[in-house]
């Protein structure tokens, strides 16, 4: 090669080099330039409200993929930075301003602003949206991610299925399960259990209760729910679907189908529990043709199949609808209640003496072997209130999210101990995130919010709005009491039979335990980690 071709090709590629340098830097100076239109924008939008200014949208692609560090608060901000979120303010809503992707926004830990926001009720000017709710519309639209006259109607074909009458079987069957269950898992012959995770009992119990009493299934512990094909049990497709929600959310269904094990394993239990979910509904509707309406049960899945076969009147489901319903009844039916139960026995073990003040109840209402009543449920009041500080410590829901649909005013109160409220102007299209989490270790509403203390909830009813994780308001949970007979019964018969203590590793203090246990874990819902315990019998 002669010099003159060297020195032509080196001169090409410096004109390369500086062209692709040139393109980066008019790159930069537009994403600067859109950064800056936008960061202006989003700042117009919140009014100038305080918060965080962050790349991305926290609860929105990509922000929401991508891990919570200092410049992202993803996913996980919420619970990881709980106690600062809003103290570094000085007030307990903020906004957040995106200057990336995603709308500006705010988060709020404020009840008030809860009431105005998720409550519900006519007059509100907040709605679940596609977008806010995607998600749970993977089959269907449902009474979850239902707003204004579509909520109404799932609302008003469900509701009547939730009644003292289903109360009392959930207690019932639950007793059951529990005596099913230690007999299967060999737990009566033997004193001191070692349990590796308490949810892989608290998770098939909780599916088992929806299956049986919401359902009319006739499934057991030693046959539990499961599809005709393939390998996943119900139990196992579900939990693969909520750990991986956020692909399932966001990623094409086509893809799906790409040869990722990951994205096998999602797609298989997806199809698995449209499967179960679909041949449960061609049964149950075979029934109601060959026997008619009056044959039919009244549970919960007997009562949306009802309204399915309606013809044409105003409480008709369509068959989208049915299929939508009997999965988010299904999975916030188990999902939310076995979360709760295993938070519940994980603090209760590093807690001897409330557990033994709790103990000391149940045993004067059951004796030492005894079974309790559905009646003998108010008296247990200590057992819901370890039930309820639980789900305050580790709220399953742990965001509500809404949207206004039309301009509209929020009434922000100012810090605790002042009489200010700053109302702030809400674009239609912005949406308002109620942080529950925020919300119940907010020290405006708990004195010592980290502190596990069931003795907050000593003597509150099973109805009281003090309690919170359940929301409040029109749209607050439908299975408030349905969780709460099952996780009463359930954690009475636990601990009437067992001390529970945390089973720590070779050389681990029970600090560290707590440190590595007792922390949270989001999918579709808010869990605590994997919790492993030891069942000491008790004599
Ligand atoms: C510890 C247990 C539970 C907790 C903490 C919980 C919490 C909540 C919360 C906070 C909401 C309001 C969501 C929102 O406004 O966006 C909700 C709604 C709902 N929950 Fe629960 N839940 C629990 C158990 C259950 C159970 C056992 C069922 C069914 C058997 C259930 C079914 C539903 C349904 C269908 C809705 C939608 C209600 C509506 O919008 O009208 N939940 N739940």
């Amino acid at each position: 090669m002669d010099t003159n071709s060297t020195s032509s090709i080196s001169k090409d590629g410096a004109q390369t080099i500086s062209i692709a340098l040139q393109v980066a830097v008019a790159l930069l100076v537009v994403l600067g330039i859109s950064s800056f239109l936008k960061y202006r924008g989003g700042l117009k939008v919140v009014g100038g409200f305080p918060g965080l200014r962050v790349p991305f949208y926290p609860t929105g692609p990509p922000g929401v993929v991508l891990p919570t560090t200092w410049w992202n608060p993803g996913y996980l901000f919420l619970w990881t930075r709980r106690l600062t979120n809003y103290t570094q303010f000085g007030v307990d809503t903020i906004s957040v301003v995106p200057f990336v992707a995603g709308p500006p926004c705010f988060y709020t830990a404020n009840l008030d602003v809860l009431r105005q926001v998720a409550g519900g009720g006519h007059k509100t000017s907040f709605a679940k949206t596609e977008s806010t709710a995607n998600i749970m519309l993977v089959w269907g639209m449902n009474l979850l991610a239902s707003d204004k006259e579509i909520w109404r109607k799932h609302r008003r074909i469900v509701a009547p299925a939730f009644n003292t009458k289903l109360y009392r079987d959930v207690w019932t069957k639950t007793l059951q399960i529990y005596q099913e269950a230690i007999v299967a898992e060999k737990w009566t012959s033997e004193k001191d259990i070692q349990v590796s995770n308490i949810q892989s009992i608290t998770f098939k119990v909780a599916l088992l209760i929806i299956a049986q009493c919401g359902f009319g299934f006739d499934f057991t512990w030693s046959d539990p729910p499961k599809s005709t094909s393939g390998q996943m049990s119900v139990q196992e497709a579900f939990s693969a679907v909520t750990n991986d929600h956020m692909v399932l959310a966001f990623v094409p269904k086509l893809l799906l189908r790409l040869p990722f094990k990951r994205f096998r394993k999602l797609h298989e239990a997806h199809e698995q529990i449209g499967e179960f979910m679909k041949a449960q509904v061609a049964q149950r509707k075979e029934q109601y043709s060959l026997k008619g309406a009056d044959a039919m049960g009244h549970d919960i899945f007997s009562t949306l199949v009802k309204a399915n076969e309606e013809e044409g009147g105003k409480l008709k489901l369509e068959d989208s609808e049915l299929v939508g319903n009997v999965f988010v009844i299904l999975f916030a039916g188990h999902e939310t209640t076995a979360h709760a139960l295993a938070a519940a026995l994980g603090l209760l073990s590093v807690h001897p003496e409330i557990q033994e003040e709790i103990y000391q109840q149940i045993f004067s209402v059951c004796g030492r072997d005894g079974e309790p009543t559905f009646e003998d449920h108010v008296k247990l009041d200590k057992v819901q209130a370890t039930f309820y500080e639980a789900a305050r410590l580790f709220p399953a829901a742990h965001i509500l999210l809404r949207e206004a649909w039309q301009d509209t005013i929020i009434h922000i109160p100012g810090p605790a101990g002042t009489d200010e409220v700053t109302a702030i102007p809400v674009p239609k299209g912005t949406p308002v995130i109620v942080d529950m989490v925020g919300v119940q270790y907010n020290p405006r509403y708990y004195e010592d919010p980290t502190a596990f203390k069931p003795s907050r909830w000593y003597g509150v009813s099973n109805d009281s709005d003090a309690f919170l994780a359940f929301s409040v308001g029109p749209r607050a949970c439908v299975g408030r009491k349905f969780a709460t007979s099952e996780a009463v019964a359930f954690l009475t018969s636990m601990l009437r039979d067992f001390t529970v203590r945390p089973l720590l590793t070779d050389g681990e203090t029970v600090d560290v335990w707590k440190a590595r246990v007792l922390d949270a874990k989001i999918g579709i819902t808010l869990g605590v980690n994997d919790v492993p315990l030891r069942l000491i019998r008790r004599n």
